[in-house]
């Protein structure tokens, strides 16, 4: 079997090498003509999957795509030609949340605010938007939910409309990218939305760049009451509106759901799919996969309060070092994508093993690995 695979997609030949051949190629660059031997293809978000790349593969069996985005592929088109396709649902969910948590102790520092009591309106109540609002609770904010196609649904959650959710002290957005249909979301943060924020807000997009209108964005940036911006995705990626960079917060090359663990889950989950679709069992472990934390294990005390939970985070994951090489490394489109398949290691927080006393249950619902305290 020959198998295309993205380069940028870490465990892959150790998941894979013992069905085929394994050929990889810089994801943004795969042609039609490579795939003319395939009979599987694996990708990462930065691959088109669409009738011209699949122009000249006649024996093309199965896709995968390492992420929970799908807005890259044709799922109809590998429907009708008989293609098997999977993803890698909630993969990164967890490096999302902790992404957005540490972007708000930032700003919480540079701003002097005090989180709990604040309002988050999370956009989008799926597996990213999920895992936002369940750390956001455990810091003390007040957070609400918008999703509409889940409310539809009879998602027995409480539910609130766009024009409330906006109205947060912070609005995080978690939806997929759709062009069509009740619930599209692209340019969902439009001149009409922006017209009602005021200066004061926070607004986060660490889901797909065009679902914020980055024109309109950037007229309101410039205007007497810019927005708090933190931004890691952006519309026309990699050939950004880098006009817009100044004007960010937080500024990072789609970077939220870069853990390693997020990485390790999104190609372990697509070999988990790729078994099954050769109707074999699963004989890789996942754990084994993964190099043991570079962290010790500390103690703590005292039940944290903001300041230590910030320090104890930041010890595992600051979004200001990806905010730092970004801004220093990015000039040109080719640069965007340089910073992320460069992207330095990061573990999400379970990695740092904490003794903790009595009182200190929010740590273990922020996702650390908690021990009793000797
Ligand atoms: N920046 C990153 O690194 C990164 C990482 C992971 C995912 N993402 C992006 O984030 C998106 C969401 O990820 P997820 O795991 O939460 O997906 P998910 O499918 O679990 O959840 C998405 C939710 O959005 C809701 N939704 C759809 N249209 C909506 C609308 N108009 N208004 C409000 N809600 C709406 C859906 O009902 C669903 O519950 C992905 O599709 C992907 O594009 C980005
Ligand atoms: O959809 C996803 O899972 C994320 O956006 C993912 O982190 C994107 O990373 P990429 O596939 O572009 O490397």
């Amino acid at each position: 079997m020959n198998i295309i695979i993205d380069e940028n997609m870490p465990v892959a030949e150790c998941l894979f090498s013992p069905f085929g051949h394994l050929t990889r190629l810089p994801g943004r660059q795969i042609q039609a003509d490579q795939l003319a031997e395939a009979d599987a293809l694996l990708v990462r978000s930065v691959t088109r999957v669409d009738e011209r790349l699949l122009s000249q593969a006649p024996r093309l069996k199965f896709v995968g795509s390492a992420t929970i985005g799908t807005d890259h592929v044709d799922q109809a088109l590998l429907a009708q030609r008989g293609i098997a396709f999977a993803n890698a649902p909630g993969c990164n969910k967890i490096s999302v949340g902790e992404y957005v948590i540490s972007a708000l102790l930032v700003l919480a520092e540079r701003h002097q605010l005090h989180l709990a009591g604040m309002t988050l309106g999370v956009i989008g109540a799926g597996n990213t938007g999920t895992a936002v609002a369940e750390r956001a609770r455990a810091l003390g904010m007040q957070v609400c939910l918008c999703d509409p196609p889940l409310a539809d649904a009879g998602d027995p959650r409480e539910f609130v409309p766009y024009e409330v959710a906006l109205c947060s002290d912070v609005v995080s957005f978690h939806v997929p990218l759709t062009h069509e249909g009740p619930y599209a979301t692209w340019h969902l943060l439009d001149e009409a939305a922006l017209a009602v924020l005021d200066g004061e807000q926070i607004l986060i997009n660490a889901c797909r760049g065009d679902v914020w209108d980055n024109r309109a964005l950037l007229a309101r940036q410039l205007s007497p009451d810019p927005l708090r911006l933190v931004m890691d995705v952006w519309e026309h990626e990699p050939a950004l509106l880098t006009e817009l960079v100044p004007h960010t917060e937080l500024a990072t090359p789609h970077i939220a759901g870069y853990s390693l663990e997020g990485k390790v889950r999104g190609t372990y989950q697509v070999y988990e799919a790729f078994c099954a679709w050769q109707g074999l069992a699963v004989s890789q472990a996942f754990t084994p996969l993964l190099p043991p934390p570079a962290f010790g294990q500390l103690a703590v005390q005292q039940a944290p309060d903001q300041d230590l939970l910030k320090r104890l985070i930041h010890l595992v994951y600051d979004v200001r070092r990806d905010d730092a090489l970004f801004r220093h490394g990015f000039a040109e489109p080719a640069d965007f994508d340089r910073l992320r398949k460069h992207y330095p290691e990061r573990r999400e927080w379970s990695s740092l093993r904490l003794t903790a006393q009595a009182g200190c249950e929010q740590l273990a619902a922020l996702g650390f690995t908690l021990a009793a305290h000797p």
